[in-house]
């Protein structure tokens, strides 16, 4: 992570005992991620994990915050926001908005089995069936509209071959977009992030998803979408992995049956996730933001995945049980 705005000590302090999680022994500054200011606090009554958003507005911020709290509420691992007195679960520290939520235990899998990529999506199908009923709507704000009105901003820094790619895989997404099937796609509360990295376990058990403030109401089948382009993949060369596939494919479906458009989509979907982050890596490689121990993602990974994706669609469901 960044450390784009550093948190002195006795301001996290003063926040943590403000919501009666007890006196700061610790302050750590986290450096996983790349979005956000975050800290690891140790208090004389548990470990948190403080969280002042860079980008995000003190609007747009209650989404997450009461979503995670909604999710945590229906038995979904995922971190629960602390509320001060007046129940509010949004706080300010540094002239920033910030939050504060337990810190999960356990630790990401970055070579998971198939059995990791089963349990990830046994829960990625709890978690949208839990999202059902949730109050809040407010749309996936690195959608569609982001990608087309991004694109402009990281064509003049592609070569001839990768702008093609570009310009044709986004006509061919606003094309999928303005479908009567992708229509009929079941949409509700997804994670729209959810990577190796934002998933823990502890030993074999999944401990939680975390790192909502990518979330936002959009397909469920891009969600599965995302999550198999960073699980069921081969990593060097971006290649589809059917075995992990399978296994995620199977899990959630056990859950939560894939209806015939999301089945006849989840290819056109593989392509727009991958999409979705070849454009937010070029973003953040050639803008970058001032920061500390800022690491941005190499975005030729997501421009392997998308060629991959493009060339040979896989028919996943063709290699799942239960397609
Ligand atoms: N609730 C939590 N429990 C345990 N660890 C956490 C928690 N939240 C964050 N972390 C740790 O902090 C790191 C950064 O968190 P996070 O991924 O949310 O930051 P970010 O900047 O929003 O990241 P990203 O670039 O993935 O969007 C994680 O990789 C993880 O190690
Ligand atoms: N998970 C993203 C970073 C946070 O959005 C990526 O790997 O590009």
């Amino acid at each position: 992570m960044a450390v784009f705005t550093p948190v002195p000590f006795d301001t996290a302090r003063n926040l943590l005992l403000r919501l009666g999680l007890g006196e700061l022994q610790n302050l750590e500054g986290i450096e996983g991620g790349i979005e956000n200011t975050n800290y690891f606090a140790t208090t004389d009554q548990g470990a948190w994990v403080l969280t002042l958003f860079e980008r995000l507005t003190a609007e747009q911020l209650p989404f997450y915050l009461r979503l995670m709290k909604h999710l945590a509420q229906r038995g979904i691992p995922v971190p629960e926001p602390a509320a001060d007195a007046r129940g509010q679960l949004l706080h300010s520290v540094c002239g920033k908005p910030a939050a504060v939520v337990n810190r999960l235990a356990g630790k990401s899998v970055l070579v998971p089995e198939p059995q990791h990529c089963a349990a990830v999506g046994d829960m990625l199908a709890r978690m949208h069936l839990a999202g059902r009923d949730f109050e809040l709507r407010q749309p996936n704000l690195r959608g569609l509209p982001w990608w087309n009105e991004t694109a402009p901003l990281v064509l003049p820094h592609l070569d001839e071959a990768q702008a093609a790619l570009l310009r044709e895989e986004l006509a061919y997404q606003n094309h999928i977009a303005a479908s009567s099937r992708y229509a009929a796609l079941p949409r509700g509360p997804i994670h729209a992030d959810l990577f190796r990295d934002n998933v823990l376990f502890d030993g074999d058990r999944l401990s939680g998803f975390f790192d909502f403030y990518f979330a936002g109401v959009d397909t469920w089948l891009f969600d599965l979408a995302v999550c198999l382009n960073d699980w069921a993949i081969d990593w060097h060369a971006g290649r589809h992995d059917p075995l992990r596939a399978a296994a995620m494919l199977d899990a959630y479906q056990a859950v939560r049956p894939l209806e015939a458009a999301e089945r006849q989509l989840l290819p056109a979907m593989l392509r727009a996730g991958a999409l979705r982050f070849w454009i937010s890596r070029l973003w953040d490689w050639y803008l970058p933001r001032e920061a500390r121990m800022l690491k941005p993602h190499d975005p030729a990974h997501f421009e392997r995945v998308l060629r991959e994706r493009a060339t040979h669609p896989a028919f996943i469901l063709s290699e799942s049980a239960t397609a």
